[in-house]
């Protein structure tokens, strides 16, 4: 693969008949968002849910941008991380929503990482049952994929993502400039999600991160062809399979061990956040696969040794403040959203790029698996 010509924007196409939307892809994306929102929904007002990390640097350049295009806007300010994914922060922004009397036709704006998009289309695909929604996301892991898809939700004490709708967004900007006031451990974070669509189908793209990677966390054009090329391939899959009824599941490749991993430290931030359960979880999905003899030991060891070297952690002993004991992890694991009949599907490999569903995955291979790496 090679690097293109210029880092000029870019637009990927989500297929979805009637629902299909656009994402835009370029620095600068925020000063000009009240054009671009108020050429596609005309006559709109906009409700715009953040975080308080991300309203300092973003909320009143995105406001003055609608401003300038006639559009009048109210805004909601949440708690940064994975914990306000939660009912009262659902309540909080339905109440905002509805008290600013935002009608259906309007729209309801998340700005900010993969938690506001998540917390924010929730409240707007059941407001009004159902109300326009448009993403513009800031950090890199929502760029190449939380914002693209439609999946929605909280976490629940039983799991992660337990409790949401599929509800898409009617547009997508995605900001490139914004992405470098995000912490390198963020930044991190979401290049895991970034590499899990090069191990799912794309083993060329693995290999041109492999080369690239450094380049991508500097920044330009290797990191807007990076994300081009993600939300490209997720678009693909949504387009196949929008509600996960068999190929989409793919895009779970490493987050049932990782999902287990993020309950387990209570969706603790300061401990793991979403990208590095998904990092963890593809190695562990890789080793699994191995031990399976579905694939060769050395590509679980090349997964690791790319995810090690761009500094993300690779094994359970990474995760800070030790884990509860296996059999709690296979309780998570059981309510898994993939789980039919009680039987465990696990998105598994034949090797770099070769996933595959695997439904019937025995539990007693999982647990002694897991008893293994687990650092006790
Ligand atoms: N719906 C989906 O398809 C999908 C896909 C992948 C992940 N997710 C979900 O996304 C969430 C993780 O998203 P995330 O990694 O973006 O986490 P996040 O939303 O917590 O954002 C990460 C951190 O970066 C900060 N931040 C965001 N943009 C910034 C910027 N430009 N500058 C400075 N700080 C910034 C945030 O305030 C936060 O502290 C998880 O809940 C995960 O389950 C959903
Ligand atoms: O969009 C999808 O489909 C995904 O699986 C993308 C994942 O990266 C994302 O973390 C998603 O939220 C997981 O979905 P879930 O259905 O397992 O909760
Ligand atoms: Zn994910």
């Amino acid at each position: 693969m090679t690097s293109p010509a210029s880092a000029a924007r870019r637009t990927v196409r989500v297929d979805l008949g009637e629902r299909s939307y656009d994402i835009l892809i370029g620095p600068g994306l925020i000063a000009s968002a009240g054009a671009e929102i108020g050429a596609r929904l005309k006559g709109c007002r906009i409700a715009v849910v953040t975080d308080e990390h991300v309203a300092p640097l973003y909320l009143e350049p995105f406001l003055s941008s609608l401003a300038d295009a006639g559009i009048e806007a109210v805004s909601q300010v949440l708690p940064a991380g994975e914990k306000t994914k939660s009912f009262e922060h659902l309540m909080t922004v339905c109440d905002a929503v509805l008290g600013a009397r935002i009608e259906r036709g309007d729209a309801v704006v998340a700005l900010g990482g993969g938690v506001i998009g998540d917390l924010t289309g929730f409240a707007a695909g059941i407001v009004r049952r159902g109300s326009r929604f448009i993403q513009v996301p800031t950090s890199l892991l929502a760029q190449v994929d939380s914002s693209v898809g439609g999946k929605t939700g909280i976490n629940s004490r039983h799991g992660k993502n337990l409790i949401g709708v599929f509800h898409q967004p009617d547009l997508v900007l995605a900001d490139t400039g914004v992405l470098d006031t995000l912490s390198p451990r963020e930044f991190r974070a979401g290049y895991a999600e970034v590499a899990k669509y090069g191990l799912i189908d794309k083993p060329d793209f693995f290999a041109w991160l492999e080369k690239n990677w450094r380049d991508i966390f500097s920044g330009g054009e290797a990191r807007i062809e990076a994300i081009a090329t993600s939300c490209q391939a997720k678009a693909d899959v949504v387009a196949a399979d929008e509600r996960e009824t068999g190929l989409r599941a793919l895009l779970n490749l490493g987050h049932t061990f990782g999902h287990a991993l993020e309950a387990a430290t209570e969706y603790d931030s300061a401990r793991l956040v979403h990208g590095e359960g998904v990092a963890i979880g593809m190695v562990l999905a890789h080793q699994f696969s191995a031990r399976m003899n579905l694939a060769s030991p050395d590509d679980a060891r090349r997964v690791e040794a790319h995810l090690k070297d761009v500094g993300l952690p690779v094994s359970m002993d990474a995760i800070p403040g030790g884990l509860p004991p296996v059999e709690v992890l296979m309780e998570a694991i059981a309510q898994d959203k993939k789980v039919k009949s009680g039987r465990l599907t696990f998105i598994l490999t034949r090797g770099i790029g070769q996933s595959f569903v695997a439904d019937d995955v025995p539990a007693s291979e999982v647990l002694s698996f897991l008893k293994e790496k687990h650092p006790r």
